[in-house]
């Protein structure tokens, strides 16, 4: 399901095989939508780029808004920023202002969390709206880097761990 190759010395996780394979595809997005489906979540927050191939199906299957967190600049109205740290460098994400209302319940949806830097980027641009943020939801998580710890005792639900040996 996945592929790697190397960048700058990275070892890169990448889940467009995944993409190649229509009945795997779907069983990833129907796990996402077993857990999440009846929890009254209203908002599904998808991180640039690979959580826009697997937020927005997800979205639609539990009846939920799909609201896009974009690199700078990307996006054409009013946002807020949060800049943060990732395993080769630094980068922001942005949201809209507006996309989401105080009390909403979103669920952060992305391919994958290396040192979690981006996924806490994600829930602070949500909970400073006032949204609650119910979990974060990835393909693969790379424990070794021990993004979760970073994540303040929220929530995570990943399909895979993957363990270099
Ligand atoms: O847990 P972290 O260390 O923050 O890393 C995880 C993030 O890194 C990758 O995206 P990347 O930042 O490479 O950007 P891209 O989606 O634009 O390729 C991946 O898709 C996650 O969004
Ligand atoms: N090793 C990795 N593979 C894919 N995405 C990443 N983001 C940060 N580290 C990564």
């Amino acid at each position: 399901m996945v592929f790697f190759f190397a960048t700058a010395g990275i070892m890169f996780q990448d889940i467009t095989t995944l993409l190649l394979d229509p009945k795997a595809f779907k069983d990833t997005i129907d796990l996402f939508v077993e857990r999440y489906k009846g929890k009254n979540i209203s908002v599904v927050a998808g991180i640039e780029a690979r959580g826009f191939i697997f937020g927005p199906p997800i979205a639609l299957a539990i009846g939920a808004k799909f609201v896009p967190l974009r690199k700078p600049k990307k996006l054409p109205g009013k946002v807020i920023s949060q800049e943060y740290i990732l395993e080769y460098g630094r980068d922001c994400l942005e949201m809209h202002v507006g996309a989401v209302e105080p009390g909403e319940r979103a669920l952060v949806v992305d391919d994958l969390i290396a040192t979690g830097g981006t996924l806490c980027a994600a829930m602070d641009l949500l909970e400073r709206v006032g949204a609650e943020v119910v979990e974060c939801a990835c393909v693969i998580e790379l424990p070794e880097l021990k993004g979760r710890e970073r994540l303040n005792g929220k929530p995570l639900y990943v399909l895979v761990e993957y363990v270099e040996i």
